[in-house]
């Protein structure tokens, strides 16, 4: 079967005292938590989908801090989809400039939360996704410079 290829980003701020990370909640299906991502389109490299995926979803563009994506990490996400369609999504790592700055639901979603990394893995109840968030969490806390 033809593996689903998708990107997206793990969007992060950083308050005084906490980092929390942005997921939201389908408006389809069973309405599960998810970092903005989606499928690559025709001839698109994960990268370029990942960014045009999330300024889709969530309104976020220009007010994102991309240091992190020139540094090539990148996590990667393989579950299979009902135990039927497997599938493959490439996340990188992004901050918001200004943590208060409005987010822009699309759509695909109907409800978005800012959450610490404990609650971000309590919401999303899949194994891998949670393994992505950990990844994210350990990259950013040793990469941090403010
Ligand atoms: N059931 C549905 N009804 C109506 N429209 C639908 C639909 N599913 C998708 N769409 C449409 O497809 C578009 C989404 O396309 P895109 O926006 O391009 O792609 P996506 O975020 O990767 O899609 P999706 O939400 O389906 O992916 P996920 O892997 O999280 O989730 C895909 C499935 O895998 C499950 N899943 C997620 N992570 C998993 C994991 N780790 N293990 C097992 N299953 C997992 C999810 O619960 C979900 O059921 C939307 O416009 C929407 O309208």
């Amino acid at each position: 079967m033809t593996q689903k290829l998708a990107a997206g980003l793990i969007i992060y701020r950083k308050l005084a005292e906490s980092i929390e990370y942005l997921l939201l909640q389908t408006s389809y299906s069973e309405n599960h938590w998810t970092p903005p991502k989606g499928h690559l389109d025709e001839g698109e490299d994960y990268l370029t989908a990942a960014v045009r995926e999330t300024e889709e979803e969530a309104g976020l563009k220009e007010d994102l801090d991309y240091t992190f994506l020139s540094k090539t990490f990148s996590i990667e996400c393989n579950y299979v989809i009902k135990g039927k369609e497997p599938k493959k999504v490439l996340y990188w790592i992004a901050k918001m400039l200004n943590p208060n700055t409005e987010i822009k639901l699309s759509h695909e979603h109907i409800n978005y939360k800012w959450l610490k990394l404990s609650d971000a893995c309590e919401i999303t109840k899949y194994d891998e996704m949670k393994c992505v968030l950990n990844r994210a969490d350990t990259f950013i806390i040793n990469n941090m410079k403010n």
